[in-house]
């Protein structure tokens, strides 16, 4: 058993997102955080990238899945987004934040957290 994660943050992205008719018209920017469950001492022992959470991969998958996306809701994203991941990538755990930035313009940021799976 082990804690040992692998994060990607604030990964900039791209899309069709949110409810109001406006929004149907323009891409806006989404950030991405997500935290990993993995054991990584197989791949630090033979210093082998496939024995572990490839980033550069994941990273592209979310970006290309992100981009041609169009959904209403930052929450459907966050759940077909951990979905895509957790079956692609054999995640058991993984915690995942959207962050929409530009949607309240008083606010510094916006965004939801979730957690799907169990930490091994
Ligand atoms: N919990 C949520 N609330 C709201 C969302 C959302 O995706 N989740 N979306 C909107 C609008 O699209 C907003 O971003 C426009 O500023 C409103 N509330």
């Amino acid at each position: 058993m082990s804690a040992d994660t692998v994060f990607i943050k604030g990964l900039k992205t791209e899309a069709v997102i949110g409810v109001f008719e406006w929004e149907r018209e323009i891409r806006q920017a989404l950030y991405i955080d997500v935290v990993m469950a993995t054991d990584i001492r197989l791949a630090a022992a033979e210093d082998n990238l496939k024995h572990t959470l490839d980033y550069k991969a994941i990273t592209d998958r979310i970006q290309h899945f992100v981009a041609q996306s169009g959904f209403k809701l930052i929450e459907t994203l966050a759940e077909h987004l951990a979905a895509l991941l957790q079956a692609e990538f054999g995640i058991a755990w993984l915690q995942l934040s959207v962050h929409k930035p530009g949607a309240i313009a008083d606010a510094q940021d916006i965004g939801i957290t979730i957690e799907r799976g169990e930490k091994p």
